[in-house]
């Protein structure tokens, strides 16, 4: 079938542009047209709700690869070209209906090709030593997982980037076409405010190499581009040296207020005085093995002792927890002296004026890419027990602090009060960490905070119908109360007006112009639904706007 598109493409095109079609692409083109597994794969995504068949799979092993089907596909009328990372979108953004799915993952396994850096990890060290304290890069493939650059830089260097998501078998490119977020954002800034160069192909098949100072529009237009404007075959990163420990601690808090005031006063703190990693979410006062007291200790650590809790809580309770670093393997981070300098006394230091529930208070040392790696025990549950095969209807939202107070009454504690089977993580970050020429869409405020609704669907519980509905609520609640807030990850179907209310009027415009700049005929992740392809030829509508 795929050689059909091919030979339709290239019947369209003149002899030089048929040309161009490397040897490359037809032999993988001609390998996926029988590849109805991989094609099925394609067709789904983690969030498991939205389905669309990819004409084939395309599995690149250089970016030249990528560029060619690029090419190929703007010879025709009509195909489109999704880069799919991992699949771990929840609206079917990496899919391309009848279209080329560009399979990511082929990229990071592919053996050495002809241009540096574009199928291995390497090491590169910063010229003149860098700054910011990073004196070596990690050139790593779009494909790349997380997870792989963690082992490959502590393992051989004992360096590791600054800024992570919580789960790493997330791709290097789908995390920086979206932001890519952690508890480390407010001190390190999201992923896409650590990245010193980017490999891409854009929507007109160019091969592109683009920084902060070469070709800095394309480069601020793919971190958080929703993967609307290249394809990002290589990216840069700046690697730290990386830490032996962590001291991880949770606490419990039964008002929101103060909750919300310790959040902020930590993450507004000088980075000298400040932990590593703040993050928390919410949880329901009761014994529910899921959503309720057992979800709180960390995995082997204390039981949760509900007697300690105020008179009086309320039906929501919230958990805070943050982790310092250690580099100094000599140092017992359990060590109580009080001339320690160990992490442990340090935390509890930094943490002796918080207003948290005393008694219900969680620490555990842990090795450092332990603590990276700590949602993989979540995904084995979840693989055990079936939801993580099960549709996730998540909700992904960035709110601002002037309206959390509210959004925490209606939603959580109005809407959500029983739980959702799964994590409900409420956690601040600074927008001064983000650069604004990014694509990324962000709340007015300086402080917003990330609120995720990572809904794991188990038998017997809610139909996944009403669970996208209660989503819909959500969000129209937000508008309905004047909120200032963001969708993370957004999936909008109303086209153009929802598009625009969502970047706000100058942003959208600016979108709308680098669309037209680098993806004229809008060939590149349609699964995200924001441009129509134009027909080879013509210009894009978006263009004319
Ligand atoms: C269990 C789980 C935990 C998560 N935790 C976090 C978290 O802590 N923080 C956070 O920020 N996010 C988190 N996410 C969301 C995650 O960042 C997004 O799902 C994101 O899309 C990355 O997933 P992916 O690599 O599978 O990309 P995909 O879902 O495959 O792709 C996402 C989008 O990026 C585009 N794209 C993919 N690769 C490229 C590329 N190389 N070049 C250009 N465009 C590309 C695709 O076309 C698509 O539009 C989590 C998701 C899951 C399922």
């Amino acid at each position: 079938m795929m050689l059909a598109y091919m030979d339709r493409a290239t019947a369209a095109a003149e002899p030089e542009d048929a040309g161009e079609l490397s040897p490359a692409t037809m032999a993988a083109a001609a390998a996926s047209a029988g590849d109805a597994a991989g094609r099925r794969v394609a067709a789904m995504d983690f969030g498991g709700l939205v389905r669309a068949v990819p004409a084939a799979v395309v599995r690149p092993a250089s970016a030249d690869d990528v560029a060619s089907a690029i090419r190929a596909a703007a010879l025709t009328p009509h195909l489109t070209v999704a880069a799919r990372g991992n699949g771990h979108s929840v609206a079917g953004q990496a899919m391309a209906e009848g279209g080329l799915v560009l399979d990511m993952r082929s990229l990071a396994a592919a053996p050495s090709s002809s241009r540096r850096g574009v199928a291995q990890m390497q090491l590169v060290q910063c010229p003149e030593g860098g700054g910011g304290g990073c004196c070596f890069f990690a050139d790593v493939p779009g494909g790349a997982l997380w997870e792989e650059v963690l082992h490959w830089g502590v393992d051989n260097h004992g360096l590791a980037p600054a800024s992570w998501t919580d789960y790493l078998r997330l791709t290097v490119g789908g995390t920086l076409s979206n932001g890519g977020v952690s508890g480390q954002s407010f001190r390190y800034g999201p992923q896409v405010s650590n990245v010193a160069e980017l490999e891409v192909v854009t929507g007109d098949g160019e091969y592109r190499v683009c920084s902060r100072s070469s070709h800095p529009d394309l480069f601020f237009a793919v971190l958080g581009g929703l993967g609307q404007f290249g394809v990002i075959t290589r990216a840069r990163i700046p690697l730290h040296k990386a830490p032996k420990a962590v001291r991880w601690t949770r606490v419990v808090y039964a008002s929101f207020a103060d909750y919300t005031a310790d959040a902020e006063w930590l993450v507004t703190r000088d980075p000298d005085a400040a932990f590593d990693y703040v993050e928390g979410f919410a949880f329901v006062n009761s014994d529910d093995p899921v959503n309720g007291w057992p979800s709180v200790p960390i995995p082997g650590g204390a039981r949760f002792d509900a007697s300690l809790l105020p008179a009086g809580a309320g039906p929501v309770l919230y958990c805070l927890e943050v982790a310092l670093y250690q580099y100094d393997a000599h140092h017992r981070p359990d060590d109580d002296d009080d001339e320690d300098q160990g992490v442990a006394s340090v935390s509890r230091r930094m943490m002796a004026r918080l207003k948290y529930v005393r008694g219900l208070e969680f620490a555990a040392d842990v090795g450092y890419v332990d603590f990276l790696s700590r949602v993989n025990r979540v995904e084995e549950e979840a693989r055990r027990n079936g939801s993580w095969d099960a549709p996730h209807p998540w909700l992904n939202l960035f709110v601002s602090a002037r309206d959390v107070a509210d959004f925490d009454r209606a939603v959580i504690k109005g809407m959500l009060a029983d739980g959702i089977d799964g994590p409900m993580l409420v956690y601040p970050m600074l927008k001064s960490k983000w650069d604004p020429n990014t694509s990324v869409a962000l709340p007015e405020g300086e402080i917003f905070y990330l609120v995720a609704l990572l809904r794991f669907c188990r038998p017997g519980g809610p139909a996944v119908d009403e669970l996208v509905a209660q989503n819909g609520a959500i969000l129209s609640a937000c508008r309905a109360n004047g909120y200032d807030y963001k969708a993370y990850f957004p999936s909008y179907r109303g086209g153009e007006a929802e598009w625009s209310r969502h970047f706000g009027a100058a942003r959208w415009r600016r979108f709308v112009d680098r669309k037209a700049r680098y993806d004229p005929l809008a060939i590149l992740a349609p699964g995200q639904k924001i441009f129509p392809r134009a027909p080879a030829g013509r210009p894009s509508p978006c263009s004319l706007v």
